[in-house]
């Protein structure tokens, strides 16, 4: 049963109570239909009594006025409707009535004929009774199964928002879930496994994000790496590739990203006022570098690893960068060229 369907049987169960509400209140609010036979008949029995101490005037008109009470309330449609003998009762109080008037019956014949009435009105207590009975029997019997049918849908309306927020949460769960390996995903895709800095890609992003700054880019390559891997075996070789990443951030210092661009050659970007600060920087990884002593066993100039190093100063942004990367790269060519183990900066175009 569909969602809808069931808030719709909802609205037509509540819609139900509201009437037979209304139809036990209309029984049981004003009971005229067993109040008044009971009066009626209250009025008729104390005309009896009247009748049968009747003694002076005073008491046979008492009992007049009890009858026409007791014929007021008697007179009445729906006793005319269901009841057949409520037509001869009333045309003998009428005619009692007239024959006491005209003092042309014996009070106790009057008294004694007017149980034809009581019993009349007996039995149309008893039977209005048992109608009322019967409405709220019927009301109850009804109330409790609509109530019943509003339970249970409400139970189900409960069990299925239970169903759909446990679905909702589920769904919630695997997109977090998908959403955070993605982002972990995009981390290590940015990452040197190896060293754990950032790779090629991750520089570029980062350039992209320091846009309009003055920045430096110092490109390092290390000197003879073939040989170093060849003497010591290539573990040995990543061995250095790390020992490497490590001491170029404590040279260039907190500010410094680095990057592994690939195989033995490192990027760093800083932020850098002048090409005499991006000197410093320069300087200051060549001092760290000496005094690591990291042993070269094949360096063909029989030294500790040595670094060759091009710098250069430039205001980032996608087209400078590509510009500052050249002059870089110029620029550790050119101490490649003039021998290794050495550093210049020069400015980008
Ligand atoms: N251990 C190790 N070696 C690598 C890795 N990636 C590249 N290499 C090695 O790095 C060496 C780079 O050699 P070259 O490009 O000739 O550079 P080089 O020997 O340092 O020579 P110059 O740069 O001219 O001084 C090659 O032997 C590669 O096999 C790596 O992840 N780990």
């Amino acid at each position: 049963m569909s969602f809808v369907g069931l808030m719709v049987l909802i609205v037509y169960e509540a819609r139900w109570v509201y009437p037979e509400i209304q139809a036990y209140f209309s029984q049981t609010g004003s009971l005229t239909g067993q109040q008044l036979a009971t009066r009626a008949r209250g009025y008729v029995q104390r005309a009896q009594e009247k009748l049968l101490i009747a003694s002076s005037p005073v008491e046979l008109s008492e009992a007049r006025l009890s009858l026409d009470l007791a014929y007021g309330l008697f007179d009445v449609h729906i006793y005319h409707q269901y009841y057949a003998c409520t037509a001869s009762s009333l045309a003998l109080i009428d005619e009692l009535a007239e024959l006491i008037d005209a003092q042309q019956i014996d009070p106790f014949d009057a008294a004694h004929a007017l149980f034809i009435p009581v019993e009349c009105l007996t039995r149309i207590e008893m039977d209005q009774l048992d109608r009322r009975g019967m409405a709220i029997n019927d009301f109850s019997s009804s109330t409790r199964r609509h109530n019943q049918v509003l339970i249970y849908s409400s139970l189900l309306i409960f069990v299925l928002g239970l169903l759909f927020w446990a679905m909702h949460e589920r769904q919630l769960r695997r997109t977090e879930r998908a959403t955070a390996e993605k982002f972990s995903w995009m981390a290590r895709a940015m990452r040197d496994p190896l060293t754990g800095i950032g790779n090629r890609s991750a520089l570029h992003q980062d350039v992209a994000a320091y846009s309009g700054r003055s920045m430096g880019l110092i490109l390092v390559d290390i000197d003879f790496f073939k040989q170093y891997n060849d003497a010591l075996g290539h573990p040995e070789g990543d061995r250095l590739l790390r020992l490497l990443a490590n001491l170029l951030g404590d040279a260039l210092g907190a500010e410094a990203t680095l990057y592994r661009l690939g195989g033995d050659e490192f990027a760093a970007l800083l932020p850098c006022p002048t090409d005499q600060a991006l000197t410093q920087y320069c300087e200051a990884l060549q001092v760290k570098l000496e005094a690591a002593q990291f042993s070269h066993p094949a360096h063909p100039d029989n030294k500790d690893v040595t670094l060759s190093i091009g710098g250069t100063h430039f205001v980032a942004d996608a087209n400078s960068f590509a510009m500052a990367y050249e002059a870089a790269d110029k620029a550790l060519y050119q101490v490649k060229t003039a021998g290794r183990d050495g550093w210049q900066v020069t400015a980008s175009a």
